[in-house]
């Protein structure tokens, strides 16, 4: 079985999250969203990108993408799924994940190495790591700040539900330390179920030793 790579128009992430994939050996392959996805598909990545020109608001209009049906019902199977960055925007307009990214508190598009504190371990995603671990992933957003409300924050925290804050090198997170301004500086979450999950950082950049990082190695070994 193979990890569908979702590609829709002007998604610009892809190739690199099946090269990613392959470097664990697992099978990937890129997925036109008008064809739909494969039959039978051992996992999902929504990758970065800006699709439909990030218009409307980054990621609405490809949640509206008919793909995204075959998306639901594989995810209701229990099949993987994870966003990255424009991924990620996908995730929460369709509602697989909570809450929404909005622009950047810099009103700038942000390109820089990122500090992310591990805040569950204990989730497909997160098991190679420990709680409390600082990794180093980049960043490429303008519409990267992620919004929630606080009950709803809440709810997450108490559920362990984030993956991921952001955090200077030390693991302290703070407001100089919050790249885009996001509520509690968080940078990846769960949906309802532990199989879905969504991430502005990019882990495909920090994956292939030749890219120099590889930090995120563990999150997108959760397909292998
Ligand atoms: N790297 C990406 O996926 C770009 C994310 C996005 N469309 C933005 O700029 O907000």
């Amino acid at each position: 079985m193979t990890v569908a790579v979702v590609r829709f128009g002007g998604s610009n992430c892809d190739r690199d999250a099946v090269r990613a994939l392959e470097h664990f050996g697992v099978d990937a392959e890129i997925a036109w969203h008008e064809d739909g996805l494969p039959a039978e598909v051992s996992g999902i990545v929504l990758p970065g990108g800006f699709s439909y020109g990030d218009y409307l608001r980054a990621g609405a209009m490809a949640a509206r993408s008919p793909i995204m049906d075959d998306v639901r019902d594989a995810v209701a199977d229990g099949t993987p799924l994870l966003g990255v960055c424009n991924g990620a925007q996908i995730g929460c307009e369709a509602e697989l994940t909570p809450g929404a990214f909005t622009t950047n508190a810099s009103a700038r598009f942000q390109c820089e190495p990122a500090s992310l504190r591990v805040e569950n371990a204990e989730t497909p995603w997160t098991a190679a790591y420990d709680e409390g671990d600082v990794v180093e992933i980049p960043i490429a957003h303008g519409e990267g700040r992620y919004e929630l409300d606080e009950a709803h924050v809440e709810e997450l925290e108490n559920e362990d539900r984030v993956l991921f804050t952001y955090c200077d090198e030390n693991g302290e997170v703070s407001p100089d330390a919050n790249p885009n301004g996001s509520t509690h500086a968080i940078a990846g979450v769960l949906g309802d179920e532990e199989h879905v999950a969504v991430m502005m950082p990019h882990p495909e950049r920090a994956t292939l030793p030749d890219l120099g990082r590889t930090d995120g190695q563990g999150i997108l070994k959760a397909f292998a």
